[in-house]
This record gives structure tokens, sequence and C-alpha cells, in this order.
């Protein structure tokens, strides 16, 4: 059988998943590319020491019984001393340049543009060609973003999407079926519920929560589970070996993980937006109104599910277990504020559209009508 041609892994999107993702990928010996939007975000990432700084803050069990010191093996070396620097990334621009350690300073002049004085300052290269891409941008920018480097895709690339809410796949299928002698791309999804949060400093992350995560090969992929591509199979068992308790599983699987998270996302994102609470409060009674809006989405959410699964209904999307997830997802990231939240107190678009908006649209494909997702996307729009 032919040998996979892997040789380095593209992230694009270097935000708080990305950046813990790349860090743990580096750490486990992988080369790895980060894509930036511009260069002059590329010029940051170089001057702050091309490095990426992760503080394990999640609870540890002392307790010796406890399942919970056999979570990761970086315990013993991340946790208690505070953070943890990882280097040895390449910083790229989707333009396809990249830039190795700075030359000589020649900034005397101030008649140089940015351009110029990056120019001078590092020794700018051509960057290779992507053969495993990492996608954890925002879901409004994921097409954008994958049109923007598609030059530099190879012919058959394997794309690991792994992002809040769910829509993306289909406008991803759609752009590459439509583009003739383009890349075929092979997909991997992932879903996760691990917690991380920026921390002020540039590049630096506080891993807040240590949740789940799942990997699959897209059924869309003419998926075989017993003739696996052998590209996707080496990426998922770089994949699998990532400190982050991570499982491979199947597609269909997969699917009711990533219905699973959107329903903790429906409920967690916006109500945290709307009250402006860390996730921890989303359950708390101070916040009656949207206490009593839970049970009622949490039903609404399982009247959408009962009809996607018909006429097998998973355990999972049942009522009761949408609350008690969603509740433990609370818990296990109470510290922090949802991407939901912080998008809005940067003033940034939301992911409302791919993650409430999203069920709306499922539930109307079936005669449904979700108004309290309706509701909640209407309110979160006049925030953003
Ligand atoms: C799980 C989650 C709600 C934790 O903050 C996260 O998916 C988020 O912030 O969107």
């Amino acid at each position: 059988m032919m040998q996979p041609t892997l040789k380095r892994i593209h992230v694009l999107g270097i935000g708080s998943i990305g950046s813990l993702f790349a860090f743990h990928l580096v750490r486990n010996a992988n080369p790895v590319s980060l894509i930036f939007k511009t260069r002059e975000k590329a010029d940051l990432f170089i001057k702050s020491g091309s490095k990426i700084g992760i503080l394990e803050q999640y609870k540890i069990e002392n307790d010796k019984n406890s399942k919970e010191t056999a979570i990761s093996p970086y315990h013993s070396t991340l946790n208690n001393i505070g953070i943890c620097y990882q280097s040895g990334f390449i910083a790229e621009t989707s333009k396809g340049e990249y830039s190795t350690e700075p030359q000589e300073k020649t900034r005397e002049s101030n008649k140089l543009n940015s351009e110029q004085i990056y120019k001078q300052t590092y020794s700018v290269k051509k960057a290779s060609s992507i053969n495993t891409l990492l996608v954890t941008t925002k879901t409004y920018q994921t097409l954008t973003a994958i049109k923007n480097i598609s030059h530099r895709l190879s012919n058959d690339p394997v794309i690991i999407i792994l992002q809040n809410g769910m829509g993306v796949i289909e406008e991803l299928l759609e752009y590459f079926l439509s583009a003739k002698n383009g890349p075929s791309p092979k997909f991997i999804i992932g879903t996760t519920s691990h917690g991380c949060m920026p921390q002020k400093k540039n590049f630096c992350f506080d891993h807040t929560g240590f949740g789940s995560l799942y990997f699959a090969e897209y059924e869309g992929n003419n998926y075989n589970k017993d003739n696996l591509n052998p590209n996707v199979k080496h990426v998922l068992e770089i994949l699998s070996k990532l400190p982050l308790e991570p499982k491979i599983i199947e597609y269909p699987e997969l699917y009711q993980q990533l219905l699973l998270k959107l329903a903790v996302n429906a409920i967690i994102n916006p109500i945290t937006a709307l009250n402006r609470c860390r996730n921890g409060l989303v359950f708390e009674t101070q916040h009656e109104i949207h206490k009593n809006l839970i049970p009622l989405l949490c039903k609404e959410i399982e009247t959408i599910y009962r009809a996607v699964f018909k006429p097998t209904m998973p355990n999972f999307a049942l009522e009761s277990n949408i609350y008690t997830n969603t509740f433990n997802v609370s818990k296990n990231t109470s510290n922090n504020h949802s991407s939901m939240l912080r998008d809005v107190e940067n003033g940034n678009k939301t992911e409302i559209d791919y993650i409430n908006g999203y069920l709306v649209r499922l539930a109307t494909s079936f005669g449904i009508d979700a108004k309290y997702n309706k509701m909640l996307c209407e309110y979160i729009k006049k925030l953003s």
C-alpha cells in the first residue's frame, strides 16, 4: 500500500482551540505551521517569540483513586508550575509566505512602510503546499478563509474541521464541488468540549476545562470503515495521540456528538452572552428568566432531534439528558466566558447562525417551528 505523503499540519484559525491543538501537536513532535490572517499578526507572533503558552487551569483531584489524575500525561509537568511555552512553529500568511528568524535589524528609516520593514527584518520565504489542514476558525469565516488558501492546497488534502456550530461542511462541499479541477479534500470532523480562553498576554491561553474530544472521518468521503483512506488514517493516528483524551469514532456516532454539542452551545452561548455571565452561572437562580427558558429550549431541541432520528430516538437527545449534559458542561467550564459572550464583548459577529440558527433551519426542514431558538437568534443579533 502507498505510504501517505503527509508532512506538515497547517492550522487555520489561531484562536483558543487552534492554539491549544497546535501546542499539543508540536509537543507530540509534529511539524506545525500557523496560518495567520494578516502579515501583522504573523509578525506579532514572531516578535513575541514564535511560541504558544498554555496554562492548565482545570481542576485536578489529588485523590489517588480519582480518575482525573490519569487524564493527561502533561498534568505532572504542566500543572502547578504555571504557564508552559511551546516553540517550533512556523508562522505563515494565507498568501503562502512564511518568516524565519529575524535578520539583522534595519529599522533606522521611518520612511519605510510596515511591509518594507517586515521584508527587511525577516527573511520571507515561500511556504509549502498544504496536505493536512486543521480548521478552527469561526464558522462564519471558514469558507472565505479556505478560499484564501485554496491555491496552496495539494490535490488530495485532509481537512479537519473542529469548531462550534454546524453547517460549515455543507458550505465547503458545495465550494469544492463547484471548483472544477480544484482539490478534492477528504474531511475529518471533530467536536470538543475542552474549554480554552485567551489570556491578556499575546498567544497565551488558559486550558480551563478538560472536556471530551471526538473525531471521525466524514461519511461524505465515500467512507468505508474497512478501507480507510491512508492519508485520513494517518491523520487520525496523529490526532489519537493528543493528550486531550481523543476518541476516534465512526461518523454516525460523531453526528450524534455534534448534535449533543450543538444543544449545549444553543443553551450556554446565547444565555451567557445575554446575561454577560460566565458559563457557571447559566443555571443559577439570579438569572430567573433564562433559568425558565432552559427547560423550554431542551424540549424544543428534543422535538427537532426526534424528527431527525425518527423512528429511533437516541438517549442523548431526550430533553432531560440535554439538560443534564448542558448543566455538566456549564459546571466543568464554570470560569469560562463562552465564545459567544467573548464575541459580544469584543464587538465581533457571533456564531448564532451556525448554532441556534442551524437548529431553526433543521426544524424548518421538518416543518417544526423552533420559536425559542428563533427568539434567541433575534436577541443575539441585536447585540452584535
Ligand atoms: C463548551 C463551551 C460553551 C464552553 O465555553 C464552548 O463551546 C464555547 O464557549 O462556545
